[in-house]
């Protein structure tokens, strides 16, 4: 019982925010934040929310397999910004599309949450007790940003993207190396749920919006990442991979993270200039708009490299045959 990616899909909310609308907002410009990020645009939500963006990308899944909701064993959303801590998106999800046969839970596992939630999903397949799910990493974190903060406001981007998941005689997924670091938490935080309960003794209010220490995460992502994908290419019987799918948070890091692993810079795939940093989305986008590029292609045998990293710290690498 292996598994194996069938269809890839991803939607972005059709409002699109340019470097230079948020130098009217803040005191920032276009030529900063794309000399350092990469970064010229990012699509923002007006009325939706994380659940909206996933309902969009099942059905382009379900359209493009054949499939029916029914014929779903799981859901999976990968997500820092649910709609709800309760219910989980992916049961509103499972409502939406009327998923009536399927279980359905969140992964919280910041930019690492795609890579978590599909080697949870290989693994439900390879146990043989289920056949096909979805695996969706989706985010609205401009509902979580401090647009009043320079330094975060411009890095993040709204979107989803996912895959569908299905049990395969033949292995696809090679290798894998999935870490966190607890320790290292306060690098990157949002959401902290303040206690205002009658018997609460801690009166301190926290942020709930993203606050990042950029120095402590862009030294993280290099050192503990770039050593992440060394030793996952190096479980490989073939240790060769042919594109890198990066957590697209930074184009600079992107470039010292080739120098780092020693792997060709073009290898690495990148769409930041488009979507900004999507967290738990970034990879499945640009995994489904690598394909419908056709840079990648499913059924072609080709090595990819899908690697997470961010807030926990979480980080990890998945080596799949595509
Ligand atoms: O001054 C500059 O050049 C600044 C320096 C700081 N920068 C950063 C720093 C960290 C991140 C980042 C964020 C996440 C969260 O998903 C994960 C991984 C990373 Cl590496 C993105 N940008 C922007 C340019």
């Amino acid at each position: 019982n292996y598994s194996r990616i069938t269809q890839c899909a991803h939607y972005a909310p059709t409002t699109v925010v340019h470097n230079d609308d948020l130098a009217k907002m803040i005191d920032t410009s276009d030529e900063w934040i794309y000399q350092r990020t990469g970064i010229r645009q990012r699509h923002v939500v007006t009325n939706e929310n994380t659940s909206d963006l996933c309902e969009k990308v099942a059905y382009q899944l379900l359209e493009k397999s054949g499939l029916t909701a029914e014929e779903l064993d799981f859901i999976i959303i990968a997500t820092v910004t649910p709609d709800y801590q309760m219910p989980s998106t992916a049961c509103l999800v499972q409502g939406l599309i009327g998923a009536t046969k399927a279980f359905a839970f969140d992964v919280t596992a910041a930019c690492s949450g795609f890579v978590y939630a599909l080697s949870l999903a290989d693994k439900l397949i390879q146990s043989g007790t289920y056949q096909r799910g979805l695996v969706i990493g989706a985010e609205t974190m401009s509902k979580i940003i401090d647009w009043t903060d320079r330094s975060t406001a411009v890095l993040f981007g709204d979107g989803a993207g996912g895959v569908l998941l299905e049990a395969s005689p033949t292995r696809h997924f090679l290798a894998e190396q999935l870490q966190s670091d607890g320790k290292r938490a306060q690098s990157l935080t949002a959401g902290y749920q303040n206690n205002q309960s009658p018997f609460a003794t801690t009166t301190e209010l926290i942020k709930e919006s993203i606050v990042m220490d950029g120095r402590q995460i862009f030294d993280f992502a290099l050192k503990d990442v770039s050593k992440n994908i060394r030793q996952t290419i190096e479980r490989l019987e073939e240790p060769t991979i042919d594109y890198v799918l990066a957590h697209q948070a930074n184009k600079r890091l992107l470039d010292a993270m080739a120098k780092k692993t020693k792997l060709p810079r073009e290898k690495f795939l990148d769409n930041m200039e488009f979507f900004a940093n999507t967290s738990a989305a970034s990879i499945p986008i640009l995994l489904s708009e690598a394909i419908e590029q056709g840079t990648l292609k499913l059924n072609s045998g080709q090595h990819i490299l899908l690697t997470g990293f961010g807030g926990g710290l979480t980080w990890g690498s998945l080596a799949i045959k595509l």
